[in-house]
């Protein structure tokens, strides 16, 4: 049972996964923990840390889009269809893999693949489950600046909470780059985004209009004839609330702040992510196992 722990870092292109990845590994070598660290996108290159398991000795994305002549997104799609097609790649290794490693997985910034398809909680399956049962909690990085613009910020929040109902794992939001907002922000008003404060999105600051057309006689051979920017005030408010209503409802979005120059938020992060594992082992129902006998229903 739990003999392998894992966490996984997602989050939108950018966010700073891949820092954060090194930042951990440093701090888990730092305090004379191990770690296996994958890499799984297939574009990413320059690593502070040489990754133990790169998907790219299985793929490359620029490999697939050469010769499939695919997009960059339709190219990640198939690198990923592929992995999941020849997941002995991943999986043969980590059987190898003890209780004693943090195995850190470096996912691309593409979130298509968590909440579209669902190719990423396939993949998390495999992991979690069969012969591997690696306990895993899930990272979601949102880049602080995403502050300043709060349709942007909760957007951002909705995309964390798809990926954590998609991905079904103890799950760890963060707020990175925190160098880049301290001191242009009050500690009272960074409080109302780390528990966000849905009323924010009905302060009146954000974004208050969205353009939507509406057509005059059916479809007018598909040109919009009357553009009319009619989601204003009442039905944008509407909107709003009920947005933030869903939010507040799960209130189970909160996040804890990263900034990687800082030892002591990576050391809290690590902690909640072990935390995290280990609530979630805690709770799991025990797999049956065939010594103990308790099948007695008669
Ligand atoms: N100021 C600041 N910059 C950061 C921080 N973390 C990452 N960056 C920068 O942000 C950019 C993206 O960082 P990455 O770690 O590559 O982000 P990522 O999420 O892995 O990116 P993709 O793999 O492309 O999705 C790089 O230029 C980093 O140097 C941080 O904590 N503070």
């Amino acid at each position: 049972m739990g003999s392998r722990y894992g966490t996984i870092i997602m989050g939108p292109a950018g966010a700073g996964k891949t820092t954060f990845a090194s930042s951990l590994i440093s701090h888990l070598r730092a305090s004379k923990r191990s770690c296996y660290y994958i890499n799984l996108d297939p574009a990413a290159s320059d690593f502070v840390y040489e990754p133990d398991l790169d998907i790219k000795d299985l793929i490359t994305l620029e490999d697939v889009m050469e010769e499939l002549h695919l997009g960059p997104n339709g190219g990640l799609i198939y690198c990923f269809e592929f992995l999941l097609d020849n997941l002995d790649f991943l999986t043969d290794p980590l059987e190898n893999v003890t209780e004693e490693y943090l195995i850190i997985i470096d996912m691309p910034g593409q979130i298509e693949l968590y909440t579209h398809v669902p190719i990423v909680p396939n993949l998390v399956r495999a992991l979690t489950k069969g012969s591997l049962n690696i306990s895993m909690c899930a990272a979601y990085l949102l880049e602080s600046t995403f502050i300043v613009d709060r349709a942007k910020f909760f957007s951002g929040t909705l995309s964390a909470m798809s990926a954590m109902l998609m991905m079904e794992l103890p799950h760890v939001n963060i707020l990175s780059k925190m160098d880049l907002v301290k001191g242009q922000i009050g500690r009272k008003e960074l409080k109302r985004y780390v528990d966000p404060d849905v009323s924010l999105l009905q302060d009146g600051h954000g974004r208050d209009s969205g353009l939507v057309y509406e057509y005059k006689d059916g479809l007018d051979n598909g040109e919009p004839t009357n553009a009319k920017n009619i989601m204003t005030g009442d039905s944008f408010a509407k909107l709003n609330r009920a947005v933030g209503q869903l939010i507040d409802d799960f209130s189970l979005v909160s996040f804890l702040k990263l900034d990687v120059q800082d030892e002591d938020s990576v050391g809290a992060i690590l902690s909640y992510i072990d935390d995290a594992i280990q609530y979630h082992e805690a709770q799991e129902p025990k797999e049956p196992n065939d010594d103990l006998g308790d099948g007695d229903d008669g």
